[in-house]
């Protein structure tokens, strides 16, 4: 049987012929040598794509979890402390400004309480790290991961049972969504599927509240906005995730009997807020005598925000939480209709940006520098104004902090936070 070298390499006869075939063996052996060592690169080559593809899908998923002492603090930290009707609550984008104060509250109130947060740098960590210290002083455990990783998620709930979700994880900024537009993918729709996936094979199905965005309204004109009105016309990519979040939502409501809230955030603002917003890097800009930019309309119309004081959309998630009845499946199937409620969590009183920063100057004693400049189109819109009256009807959801008080606590905060010594701020 001829050799695999010979079926590559047939052999000639007559004397020439031995020459030739040992300048063959040796040209073979070189060309199979080389051809190998073709296929070893191509191999280590492949290897390493591979490996960066991996790291750039885990590169959320850098931390550590698990062991006996991580799970007793998971355990210890969902363990319900009052006697009738508690809640056992993960709460994602625990670190996040929304997130740190719903679970204080939560745990206040003796509902079980336990964290998740990536503690991504899409504004300063070492906030976010200020907060989690905050929450672990109040007996509640942060846990660092990713809502994308399945695994955690799974393990947390085989721990913890939870009986509640607060879903607040999510890539925030609407202008934001220009510069990164897979980041808001990531967060606001991978993520949120990955987590519904497992709330729906959990066993009992925690009832969801998650946060959605006015932004969804768009370019819509009517005002107020109601939880009816159109949400087809997005102006940025940010509104288009969370309008689709509240599409993907409806589809696990419906198939799997899921009990779901979303609820329609009305620029949200004070304390322990986001480094992001224009009150608090107006703020910082003011005391550090640096300009600001302030966007403008068509004709040089202002524009105005449905600002919402942080402890009045801490009582509409509660609210929400404490009337989102049961899920209704059980093991990724649904038993019977749930809940699928979206509601506006807004102030109902727009004030126009000009005025939120006079309002700063006046609690910062400080002129600002300003620089009208007209809106780019960027992802912004005019104006918000929300309705709230299916959130009042429902769980008596009534904001009380207008905006010039809610601003003055955010500056006291501000300074406490940074300190006076304006050269740090
Ligand atoms: O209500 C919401 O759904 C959204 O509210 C905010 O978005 P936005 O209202 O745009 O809040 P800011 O970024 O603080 O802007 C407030 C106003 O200041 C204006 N602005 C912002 C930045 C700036 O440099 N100059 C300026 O005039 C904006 O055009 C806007 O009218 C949050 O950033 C979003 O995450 C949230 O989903």
């Amino acid at each position: 049987m001829p050799s695999l070298e010979e079926e590559l390499f047939p052999s000639t006869p007559g004397k020439f012929k031995d020459r030739n075939r040992h300048f063959h063996r040796c040209f073979a052996s070189t060309s199979t040598m080389f051809l190998w060592a073709l296929f070893l690169i191509a191999l280590t080559a492949s290897y390493l794509c591979f490996q960066s593809f991996m790291d750039s899908g885990n590169r959320y998923f850098t931390a550590t979890w698990g062991g006996h002492h991580w799970e007793k603090n998971v355990i210890n930290s969902a363990q319900i402390h009052r006697s009738h009707g508690g809640m056992s609550v993960l709460v994602t984008g625990a670190a996040g400004f929304v997130g740190s104060h719903v679970s204080l509250a939560l745990k206040k109130r003796g509902d079980g309480v336990v964290g998740i947060d990536n503690f991504n740098n899409y504004y300063d960590p070492s906030l976010k790290k200020a907060r989690k210290n905050l929450l672990n002083q109040n007996s509640i455990f942060i846990v660092d991961g990713d809502i994308n990783d399945s695994k955690l998620l799974v393990k947390l709930f085989d721990i913890a049972r939870f009986t509640h979700v607060m879903h607040l994880a999510a890539q925030a900024g609407v202008r934001y969504a220009m510069e990164n537009p897979g980041s808001y993918i990531h967060s606001n729709i991978a993520g949120l599927v990955t987590l519904l996936e497992v709330c729906k094979n959990s066993n009992p199905q925690p009832a969801i509240v998650w946060a959605s965005s006015s932004s969804v309204y768009g370019l819509n004109e009517k005002v107020p906005f109601s939880e009816s009105d159109r949400t087809d016309q997005p102006a940025s990519l940010y509104a288009a995730t969370k309008k689709a979040g509240e599409e993907i939502t409806h589809t696990y409501n419906h198939i799997y009997g899921l009990s779901i809230t979303g609820l329609r955030f009305f620029t949200v603002y004070g304390p322990w807020g986001r480094p992001d917003m224009a009150y608090f890097s107006f703020t910082r800009n003011i005391l550090q005598g640096k300009p600001i930019t302030v966007y403008r309309g068509k004709n040089r119309v202002d524009l105005a925000r449905d600002f919402t004081y942080i402890d009045d959309v801490v009582k509409g998630c509660i609210g929400s939480l404490d009337t989102s009845g049961k899920s209704t499946g059980s093991g990724g199937k649904k038993r019977g209709p749930a809940p699928y409620r979206i509601f506006n969590l807004g102030n109902t009183s727009p004030v126009t940006v000009p005025m939120m920063v006079a309002m700063l100057e006046k609690h910062l004693k400080v002129k600002a520098k300003k620089n009208f400049v007209v809106m780019p189109g960027n992802g912004d819109v005019p104006f918000t104004h929300a309705n709230i009256s299916s959130a009042r009807k429902e769980f008596g959801y009534k904001p009380t902090t207008d905006l010039q008080t809610g601003l003055k606590k955010f500056v006291k905060w501000y300074l406490s936070y940074y300190g006076y010594d304006q050269g740090k701020l």
